[in-house]
């Protein structure tokens, strides 16, 4: 579960009329990183709690109390000598027995470890330069830093860094992770993330339950495997891919033994007669046909049992692929690189084709792509990557499966998952042809685009992770296991 800082002060003040009050909410909360402090840096020859202005440095005073009272060497730095800007703050600061020095005094030395407790949920605008100072003369002296809630200087909504941002070693988090924390490269400045306890109640949580969710099974569990083992062929849905021309034929065939790896009971590949003798010559369990025009297209897509199609890889950017596009309009379609590309002219071709009824277009775009076929989305640098993604997907009627290393993936109806289990070398050539092929096949296994959308994305990462390092576009085909 994600929640938006914003209902950081709406869970706060929820509590606070149920009986709860904020300041057992901070005192929690400074428990919880006096504990991971001593837990995970023993060898530390002093803590040194840097506290803002807000709540966030009110968990710092707390902390520093606690780790006072523990013995350990303490000193407290911060960032305004003036009296901290709201109640619980204050009292945490009245009741800390470490004098507070102005953060201009503060020099790092070996041994020192960091508690950031400068702003988390409250963050409003860029850190200031002393504080970026700072951040670099801590990384430069490679003096850890533990983060209270979210490193400074990250955005909790966008993962954006303001101005600059710590790079902790692990930040100690409140109630639930933020999308900034697992969006790049918020998600990186993190280091090792725990989530505390702090007392709030679950159905105050739930209340605030942010649309936005970490990509996991539970989003598609309703499509455990229909296959039966007396199903026929094309109960386990029917794939077509599109082939381009003779010496562009390799991404189709990733794209289509992938979706055969991911259940599909049979993939065709349709292609130009230039082009069979090259796809003939690599394939045996995927099928072939000849579509060399509008007219052989339409007269294959008289089998209603082709449940998608993946329309891109190694297509060739033009006219054809337009064409092609709007023949299948009402139809399950997977558009992928060069699919995504021919429309860069005239966007709204696109989305005006596939504008009605349920979503049943998933488009794999990566920010490049995606800059091309929503280029006022893309120019606009103070939204995420979750609204940008979202706004897409409301603008296209589409699935839109932002690709990186945090991938996202949104719907038209406000639906997002941002992705976290793909690894560094995921990033290979051919790696967005198996995705778009994981695609095809689970839509034509009869899953709906968002679900098939996360799964696909779940299940590319899952056999990156098992192809491990040294993985090939090849491999990772051959390690996809559904
Ligand atoms: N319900 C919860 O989840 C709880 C949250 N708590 C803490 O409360 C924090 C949120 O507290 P606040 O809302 O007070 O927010 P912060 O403590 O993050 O900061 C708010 C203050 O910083 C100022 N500010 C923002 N950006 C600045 C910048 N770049 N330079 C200088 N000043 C800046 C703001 O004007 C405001 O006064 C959480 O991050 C968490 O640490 C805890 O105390 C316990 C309960
Ligand atoms: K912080």
């Amino acid at each position: 579960m994600l929640i938006e800082p914003e209902a950081v002060a709406k869970i706060d003040a929820d509590c606070i009329r149920s009986g709860i009050p904020g300041y057992a909410l901070m005192t929690a909360a400074g428990h919880a990183v006096a504990a991971a402090a001593l837990r995970h840096y023993p060898e530390a020859e002093r803590f040194v709690v840097l506290a803002g202005p807000g709540n966030n440095g009110g968990d710092g005073y707390v902390a520093a109390r606690l780790l006072a009272e523990s013995g350990a060497d303490i000193r407290v730095f911060r960032l305004s000598m003036k009296p901290p800007m709201t109640e619980d703050a204050s009292r945490a600061h009245a009741e800390c027995p470490v004098e507070g020095l102005p953060l201009s005094m503060y020099c790092p030395r070996l041994g020192d470890v960091v508690i950031d407790a400068l702003f988390g949920a409250g963050l409003a605008r860029d850190l200031s330069p002393e504080v970026s100072d700072l951040i670099s003369e801590l990384e430069r002296n490679r003096i850890p830093v533990l983060s209270v809630d979210i490193p400074s200087g990250i955005c909790g909504r966008s993962g954006h860094i303001r101005g600059a941002a710590f790079r902790a070693e692990r930040t100690v988090t409140f109630v639930a992770l933020k999308p900034g924390q697992v969006l790049l490269p918020g998600r990186e400045h993190c280091g090792e993330v725990e989530i505390a306890e702090i007392g709030v109640p679950r159905r105050l949580i739930e209340q605030y339950r942010s649309p936005t969710r970490i990509n996991s099974p539970d989003i598609w569990l309703d499509y455990a495997s229909a296959k039966t083992p007396s199903g026929h062929k094309y109960s386990h849905g029917s794939l077509g891919v599109f082939s381009g021309g003779a010496t562009q034929t390799g991404a189709c065939r990733l794209a289509a033994e992938a979706g055969l790896r991911a259940g599909a009971g049979l993939v065709t590949i349709a292609g130009p007669s230039e082009a069979l003798a090259a796809n003939a010559a690599h394939l045996t369990a995927v099928m072939l046909r000849q579509v060399d025009g509008r007219a052989e297209l339409d007269e294959w897509l008289q089998d209603r049992r082709l449940g998608a199609f993946v329309l891109g890889p190694g297509f060739g950017v033009g006219e054809k692929a337009r064409d092609f596009v709007l023949a299948l309009r009402d139809r399950n379609l997977v558009l992928d690189a060069d699919g995504i590309t021919s429309f860069r002219d005239d966007p709204e071709r696109l989305f005006e084709a596939f504008s009605t009824g349920a979503p049943h277009l998933i488009l794999t775009p990566h920010d490049g792509e995606f800059g091309r076929l929503f280029p006022d989305v893309a120019a606009s640098k103070e939204i995420s990557k979750v609204e940008r993604a979202q706004a897409a997907a409301r603008r296209a009627n589409a699935i839109i499966i932002l690709k990186g290393a945090d991938t996202v993936i949104a719907g038209p109806d406000g639906r997002c998952a941002i992705n976290s289990n793909a690894p560094p070398w995921l990033a290979t050539a051919g790696s967005g042809d198996v995705l778009a092929g994981i695609c095809g096949s689970l839509m034509a296994q009869g899953f709906a685009a968002f679900e098939t959308a996360c799964a696909a994305v779940w299940y590319h990462g899952e056999a990156g992770n098992r192809a491990g390092k040294g993985l090939t576009a090849e491999s990772l085909v051959s390690h996809i296991d559904i």
